[in-house]
C-alpha cells in the first residue's frame, strides 16, 4: 500500500473510532436513564400498592393512626372553624396537627397551596407559649403577620440586622430562657427546601437551622415544602436533624388547575393580542393574574401592551428598585392591580390565593420550574388557568442559557417534549416527572378537555435531508441557527418536492433534537450567547435510513378553551358584591388583604348558601368573623335574598363571644437577601 493510502485509511479509521465512540457514550447515557427510570417506576408501583388501601388520594409514608381520636380534637376544631374560619380540614392536614400536637418532629410536603400554613398555626395557638416560625422572605413574613393580626393572633417579626439567627447570641439565650420556662410550643420552618443546596431557592443562612433541634431536643419541630425531590426531602432531615420525624407527603396534583399549551404566533403583537383577549374575555371582574415573561425587557413591553389594551398591568422584576418592586406587589395583592408582568424573579413570596390565571408568555426553563410558577394560580383550592404559549423560537433561546447547568438540556428537554405533546395528558406528565402514580385529569387539561385529530406523517426524508444539509454545512465549517435552518431547509426542500410548513420544519427541528439526531451548540459572544444546531450523536442512523421519523400533527382546530370552560365564578352580582364589601373592609381595618377579611372559597360559600342570620353565617365563616364583619355581609345577602331576619336572630348572633387568645407567634427572618 502507498503511504497515502495507509494515511487516508487511518484517517477514516479514526473517525469511526470517534463515531463508535459517540454512540457508546449516547448509549451510556441512556443506559442511565433508563435505570434511573426503572426504580422511579419500581416506586411508583410500591406506592400504588400502599394507595390502594386508603381512602383518598393524599398518601402519607406513616404506618401511625394520626386521624385521632385525641384529647384536643373539639378545640382544635373549635379554632379551626372560629378563629382561622376554615370549615374543614383539607387532606393531611388534621393528621400533621396531631402529630405535631403529639410532639413529635414533622416533615410536610404539600403542593403549592395545600394548606401548609394552618397545619403549624393552628398546634401554636392551642399550645401554651410561644411558637418560632422561621421564613425566608421578609414579604411572606409580612403577610404572615398581617395575616394573623387580623385573626387577633399575636404575631411579630424578627428582622434584626444580625443576618443569622443561629450566630445572634442574644436572640438565641432569649429563646434559651424562654424555653427554660418551658414557653416555647414548636418551631416551624416553612419553605424548608431553602435548606438544600439540591432545593431552587437555596439560602445559605438556612444551612444553620440544625443547631435549633440541637439546642431545643424537646421541642417539636416541623418543616414544611412544596419541593418533592426525594433528594430534597432527604437533605431536610439530615440537616435539620429530625431524623425520626413523621413523614407526610401529599400528592403533587392540583386538581382545581386546568393546564393548556398554546401554540405562539411568531408575531408579538398577535401574541399580545390573544393575551389580552383571553383575561377580558375570561377574567372581566378584575380576578387577579399573573403573566410570565422571559427577559425584563419583554416583561416591562407586554406589561406596557396589555395596559394599551385596557388590561390593569404592571411589570416585575429584578433590575427595578426593591420600592417600586414592593408597590407593585401591594397594589397587585390589595387587588388594584389586575395582573403582573413578571420574571421568573417574582416567585417565592407570593402568597395571594385567589391567583385566577398563570400565563407563561414563553416556556420555563424546566417541568419542576413550570409546576412552581403555574402552582400560583389556585391557591384557595377554586378552579384556575395556567395558560402556555409555545413556539420552537424560544427554546434556543432558554437552552443558551441554562446550558451550562447540570442537566440543565435535560430539563429544557424536558418541557419542550410536554409542549410538543399533542396527546399525552399534561396532567399525567406531572405524575410521571414527579414519579407519583397517575391519577384523574376529570377534563381538566386542553389534551383531555377538548377532542382534536391528531394524525402522524412521515418526515424521515425531510429528516434525512435536514441531516446532510447539516453535514454539508458542517464539512464548510459554517454553523446554523435553528431560524437559518429552517431557512436553508425551504429551498431545500423543493428537492424532494415537498413542502412542510415553516412551523411544521421547526418542529420537526425540535423532535430531532429530543432523539438525539440533532444537538445544540453554544458559541459566546461579547454580549450573548448563541445557541446552533449540529449533528448530534444519532445523526448516522437518519443518513442510513435506519429510523423513521414521524411528526405528531392537529388537523382540526382546537375550540378556544376560554370559551368551553365553565368558570363558577364572578357571575352573580352577589359575588361581586362581597367582592367590594371585603375590598373596602379591608381598607377600613388597614393592613389587611381582601381575602384575609373573606376567602373567595367563603364568599363562594356565603352565595351558594346565603345565610340569613348570625347564628348561621358563623357556622359558614367563624366567630371571629362574624363578629367582625358579619352585620355588613348580612346586610349583603339579605339586599339579595326575598326574606329578612328577626331582630331577635341578629340580636342572638351579636351576643357570641369568641374565645381570646393569649398565644404568642414569633416570625424570625433568617435572612435579609431578597432575590
Ligand atoms: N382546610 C382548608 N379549607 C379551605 N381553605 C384552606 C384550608 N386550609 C388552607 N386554606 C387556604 O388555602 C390557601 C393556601 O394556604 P397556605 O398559604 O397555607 O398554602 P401553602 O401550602 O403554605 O402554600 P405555599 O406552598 O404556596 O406556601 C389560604 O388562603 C388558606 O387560607
Ligand atoms: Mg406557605
Amino acid at each position: 500500500m502507498e503511504n497515502y493510502e495507509v494515511l487516508e485509511e487511518l484517517h477514516n479509521v479514526e473517525a469511526e473510532i470517534e463515531d463508535v465512540q459517540e454512540q457508546i457514550r449516547a448509549l451510556i447515557e441512556k443506559q442511565e436513564r433508563l435505570y434511573e427510570r426503572k426504580s422511579e417506576l419500581n416506586s411508583i408501583l410500591e406506592a400504588c400498592k400502599e394507595s390502594e388501601n386508603e381512602v383518598n388520594n393524599a398518601s402519607s409514608s406513616t404506618v401511625e393512626n394520626w386521624d385521632g381520636p385525641f384529647e384536643w380534637d373539639s378545640e382544635a376544631a373549635d379554632l379551626r372553624l372560629n378563629i382561622f374560619g376554615i370549615s374543614s380540614y383539607r387532606a393531611n392536614q388534621k393528621e400533621i396537627i396531631n402529630a405535631i400536637l403529639s410532639g413529635r418532629d414533622v416533615l410536610v410536603i404539600m403542593a403549592a397551596g395545600g394548606g401548609k400554613s394552618l397545619c403549624y398555626q393552628l398546634p401554636a395557638v392551642l399550645r401554651n407559649g410561644i411558637a418560632l416560625v422561621v421564613s425566608p422572605l421578609l414579604s411572606l413574613i409580612q403577610d404572615q403577620v398581617m395575616g394573623l393580626t387580623a385573626l387577633g393572633i399575636p404575631a411579630y417579626m424578627l428582622t434584626s440586622t444580625t443576618k443569622k439567627i443561629s450566630k445572634s447570641k442574644r436572640f438565641m439565650s432569649k429563646l434559651e430562657k424562654c424555653h427554660h420556662a418551658g414557653r416555647l410550643s414548636l418551631i416551624s420552618i416553612d419553605e424548608a427546601h431553602c435548606c438544600s443546596q439540591w432545593g431552587h431557592d437555596f439560602r445559605p443562612d438556612y444551612k444553620n437551622l440544625g443547631i435549633l433541634k440541637t439546642q431545643f431536643p424537646n421541642v417539636p419541630m416541623v418543616a414544611l415544602t412544596a419541593t418533592a425531590t426525594q433528594r430534597v426531602q432527604n437533605d431536610l432531615v439530615e440537616m435539620l436533624h429530625i431524623r425520626r420525624c413523621v413523614k407526610f407527603v401529599s400528592t403533587v396534583n392540583r386538581p382545581n388547575l386546568f393546564y393548556m399549551v398554546k401554540e405562539k404566533s411568531s408575531v408579538s403583537k398577535v401574541v399580545v393580542d390573544e393575551i389580552a383577549e383571553f383575561i377580558k374575555e375570561s377574567y372581566p371582574n378584575r380576578e387577579s393574574g399573573i403573566v410570565y415573561c422571559f427577559s425584563r425587557k419583554e416583561c416591562e413591553l407586554v406589561a406596557k401592551e396589555l395596559r394599551e389594551r385596557g388590561i390593569s398591568a404592571g411589570h416585575y422584576h429584578a433590575d427595578m428598585d426593591v420600592n417600586d418592586r414592593e408597590k407593585v406587589h401591594m397594589r397587585w395583592s390589595s387587588n388594584k392591580l389586575q395582573v403582573i408582568v413578571g420574571t421568573v424573579a417574582f416567585g417565592m413570596g407570593i402568597n395571594k390565593p385567589d391567583v385566577r390565571f398563570v400565563i407563561h408568555h414563553s416556556l420555563s426553563k424546566s417541568m419542576e420550574t413550570y409546576y412552581q410558577e403555574s402552582g400560583r394560580a389556585g391557591r384557595d383550592g377554586l378552579p384556575s388557568e395556567c395558560l402556555l404559549y409555545f413556539r420552537p423560537g424560544d427554546v434556543p433561546r432558554q437552552s443558551s442559557m441554562v446550558f451550562y447547568e447540570n442537566s440543565g438540556l435535560q430539563n429544557l428537554y424536558d418541557i419542550v417534549r410536554f409542549c410538543q405533546s399533542k396527546r399525552q395528558c399534561r396532567r399525567s406528565a406531572f405524575f410521571r416527572h414527579f414519579a407519583e402514580p397517575l391519577q384523574e385529569c376529570n377534563g381538566m387539561c386542553d389534551i383531555c378537555a377538548f377532542s382534536s385529530e391528531v394524525k402522524e406523517v412521515d418526515v424521515s426524508r425531510h429528516a434525512k435531508l435536514m441531516v446532510s444539509l447539516l453535514q454539508d454545512i458542517q464539512a464548510s465549517d459554517q454553523r446554523s441557527t435553528m431560524l437559518q435552518l429552517v431557512e436553508k431547509m425551504k429551498t431545500k426542500q423543493k428537492e424532494i418536492g415537498s413542502d412542510l410548513k415553516r412551523e411544521e420544519m421547526e418542529q420537526l427541528i425540535l423532535h430531532l433534537l429530543l432523539e438525539r439526531v440533532l444537538k445544540e451548540e453554544f458559541q459566546h459572544t461579547a454580549y450573548s450567547t448563541n445557541a446552533y444546531i449540529t449533528l448530534g450523536p444519532l445523526a448516522k442512523q437518519i443518513l442510513q435510513g435506519k429510523k423513521t421519523v414521524k411528526l405528531e400533527v392537529s388537523t382540526e382546530q382546537k375550540t378556544k378553551a376560554s370559551e368551553r370552560l365553565k368558570r363558577c365564578l364572578g357571575s352573580s352580582g352577589l359575588e361581586l358584591k362581597l367582592d367590594e364589601l371585603r375590598k373596602e373592609l379591608s381598607s377600613i381595618h388597614g393592613g389587611i388583604l381582601p381575602h384575609s377579611v373573606l376567602s373567595t372559597q367563603q364568599i363562594s360559600l356565603l352565595c351558594s348558601q346565603k345565610p340569613n342570620s348570625l347564628e348561621q353565617l358563623e357556622k359558614v365563616i367563624g366567630k371571629l368573623k362574624t363578629e367582625k364583619y358579619g352585620n355588613k355581609i348580612l346586610e349583603q345577602i339579605l339586599n339579595y335574598s326575598d326574606f329578612k331576619p328577626t331582630d331577635e336572630q341578629v340580636s342572638d348572633g351579636r351576643a357570641a363571644k369568641r374565645s381570646k387568645t393569649k398565644k404568642n407567634l414569633v416570625l424570625i427572618e433568617s435572612s435579609e437577601d431578597e432575590a
